[in-house]
């Protein structure tokens, strides 16, 4: 009988580096030949553009599928299931999966399908691995404030959660067997110290934890851990599966995205550092995209989380493409999305 194919599952919260971890394995994965299932949180597929932008040859744009009907634990069934059933049944056998979930994806229900018969038969969980946000840890993102949370829960008592933030943070590192403690070129050594008390006091297991500087992790060390997380998973379970009943559905309805379509931008500089005010006023989780400079033959990438934005050119507009400005902006639901939206508006 053949070998079970490896399937890493890497998650961690919106913005923590996931993509760029990715990108890099994907350049120094020493010619295995990777099938790369990406998930992505709004309607704009950002991530699957960069990564099929980094020209891999080990993971063509063929290996690259997009899953875009919402957070890939909620759609496991619908989704998950076939788009694994259709990479097996390839001619060409795969060396590796990745599978990059949504940022506030549980990695819980993924991890559970790989027990299906039809994939278990075929596949293993060769492990899950959690990319923290460092910078955003330090700066206490995760630990919320816990009065205003009593204060909402006061106000409606449907609300049976911590704050939806700490605890899809807690959850995703409840699930990992690497935890890649991202972005150490932002914080200090005491602020990593910090880091690393705080991570750990989150999690009863005690998985082993990297440091990394843009996700910049061997792929030796990424693949092969040879978990086999599948059969582990019961003993991982988030606090969705600890408050209900098995089987209660879980839903993202304390998250909410959409997008901005603007025209061209000419003062790109301006532009920025008014979004910055925006996403602080407003207190926007992420927000990524692609903006249209006006007369740069480039397109402009846009990756903001919290405040923090990056902005680089990344490929020229191609010739038959429609050259637009597209933002997705992602917050809580408590977000008021209209004087988000009408904000960045105002700013063309
Ligand atoms: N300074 C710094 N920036 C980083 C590092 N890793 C990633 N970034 C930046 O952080 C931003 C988000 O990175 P992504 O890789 O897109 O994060 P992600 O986890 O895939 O994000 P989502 O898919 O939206 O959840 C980008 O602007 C990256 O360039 C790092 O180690 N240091």
């Amino acid at each position: 009988m053949q070998q079970k194919i490896p399937a890493t599952v890497i998650t961690g919260f919106l913005g923590a580096g996931k993509t760029t971890m990715i990108r890099n394995l994907l350049t120094n994965a020493g010619g295995k030949k990777i099938a790369l299932i990406i998930n992505e949180f709004g309607d704009l597929g950002v991530d699957g553009d960069v990564l099929k932008g980094c020209g891999a040859e080990n993971c063509t744009e063929d290996d690259i599928i997009e899953l875009t009907n919402g957070c890939i634990c909620c759609t496991v069934a619908d989704d998950f299931i076939p788009t694994m059933t259709k990479l097996l049944e390839r001619e060409q056998r795969l060396d590796h999966i990745v599978i990059e979930t949504s940022g506030l994806a549980l990695p819980q229900p993924l991890v559970a399908a790989f027990n299906w018969p039809d994939i278990r038969s075929e596949v293993t969980v060769d492990g899950v691995i959690t990319v923290v946000d460092s910078a955003a840890v330090a700066a206490g993102r995760f630990a919320d404030d816990h009065d205003a949370v009593d204060a909402r829960r006061a106000e409606d008592e449907s609300l049976d959660h911590e704050s939806p933030i700490e605890e899809l943070f807690e959850d995703q590192l409840t699930c990992a067997d690497l935890i890649v403690l991202n972005k150490t070129d932002l914080i200090d050594a005491d602020g990593l110290g910090r880091v690393k008390s705080e991570v750990a006091s989150r999690i009863a297991r005690k998985p082993v934890m990297i440091e990394a500087r843009n996700g910049e992790v061997p792929a030796s060390v990424l693949l092969g851990l040879g978990i086999g997380t599948e059969d582990d998973i019961v003993n991982r379970k988030s606090h969705h599966e600890l408050e209900h009943e098995e089987g209660a559905p879980h839903d993202h309805d304390e998250f909410d995205s959409f997008v901005v379509e603007l025209g061209a931008i000419a003062d790109t500089s301006g532009f920025v550092e008014k979004l910055k005010g925006i996403i602080a006023e407003h207190d926007v989780l992420r927000l990524k995209g692609f903006i249209d400079v006006s007369g740069k033959p480039m397109r402009l990438q846009l990756q903001a989380v919290g405040a923090r934005i990056d902005q680089y050119f990344d490929r020229a507009w191609a010739p038959d493409e429609a050259r637009s400005t597209r933002l997705v902006v992602i917050g809580l639901h408590e977000m008021d999305q209209d004087a988000v939206r009408k904000a960045i508006e105002a700013l063309v």
